[in-house]
């Protein structure tokens, strides 16, 4: 027999809502087993799943399998960037932005179809303040609603929905002197979203003009926000046309962004809440890390 790539499964056993399928039997079930040995590791607290992840890269495991939703999506990868290991997502999040972009099936025996094909490409990832994403960052309402929502016992989409139109109203936007593409700009900021994929996940396009391949970074900004705006706002972001909206700002730059604040402000990576700060660099890192993809 031919030497089998070798796999380990990196999961989250909190993530995802709680009825959840058995991953583990479906993976027996449904991994071709002639092409790939496996193993299986859970992570035992936040911020485990990159030691885990680097430790398999260096071992010279081929595929590393994040099971859960961005957020560990965002710590497998993190572990993996510039290494030969590829990503492979069976995505258990509620919004699964990284997986939806990629075009990974939202269930898992899709997701482990995808993986049994061992299809690679490379993408880019960004960074923010020296914090790797994948999928989006972002400094303000996206922000305040990560730290509120992480908070939060109940998860899952309605919850999120319900908060964004609860909060929405209770946010107010900031003044931000920001450089990008070499124009500085002193503006007010509800919200600017740096994407490297072009959805937050659920199907909500903030950046639909994102290619995840270009190098570039996809910046969305929002000055102020009222109720008009907030519809208009969701509209867009559901019918992917957020980049041609008159309520938001929608630019695309190869260079490194930077935001300074007097007051600070809450930052986000990948949907989760992060802390706060006065001045924030954004750059993309091109073609740093090996996905499996449909
Ligand atoms: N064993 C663990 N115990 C507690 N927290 C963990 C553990 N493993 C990972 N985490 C943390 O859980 C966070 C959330 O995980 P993840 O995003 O995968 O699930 P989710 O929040 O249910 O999904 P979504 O973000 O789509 O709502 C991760 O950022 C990670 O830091």
């Amino acid at each position: 027999m031919s030497k089998r790539t070798k796999v380990r499964f990196i999961i989250n056993p909190t993530s995802g809502p709680k009825s959840r399928v058995d991953v583990t039997a479906r993976i027996q079930q449904h991994l071709n087993h002639q092409k790939f040995e496996y193993e299986l590791v859970y992570t035992e607290y936040a911020g485990h799943a990159p030691k885990l992840a680097r430790e398999a890269a260096n071992a010279g495991v081929e595929v590393v399998v994040a099971v859960g939703g961005d957020g560990t999506v965002n710590e497998v990868a993190r572990g993996l960037l510039n290494t030969d290991t590829a990503l492979a997502i069976l995505p258990k999040g509620s919004g699964n932005g990284l997986a939806r972009h990629l075009k990974v099936p939202m269930n898992i025996d899709g997701a482990l179809r995808v993986l049994n094909q061992e299809n690679i490409t490379t993408i880019d990832s960004g960074e923010i303040n020296g914090l790797p994403f994948f999928t989006t960052a972002g400094i303000g309402f996206d922000a305040y609603i990560s730290s509120v929502f992480a908070g939060n016992q109940k998860r899952g989409l309605q919850t999120y929905v319900e908060l964004v139109m609860k909060e929405v109203r209770n946010y107010t936007h900031l003044p931000v002197k920001a450089s990008i593409n070499g124009n500085s700009l002193e503006t007010d900021c509800y919200v600017m979203a740096f994407a490297n994929a072009a959805q937050y996940g659920n199907n909500a396009y903030i950046a639909p003009l994102a290619d995840i391949r270009d190098g570039l970074l996809d910046v969305c900004l929002v000055r102020r926000m009222d109720l008009v705006k907030a519809l208009d706002i969701s509209y867009c972001m559901l019918t992917k046309q957020l980049a041609n909206a008159s309520s938001a700002e929608y630019f695309k730059t190869a260079e490194q962004v930077t935001v300074e604040t007097e007051e600070e402000m809450m930052f986000h990576v990948d949907g989760d809440y992060m802390g706060k700060a006065r001045k924030f660099e954004v750059r993309m890192r091109p073609l740093s890390l090996r996905v499996l993809v449909p």
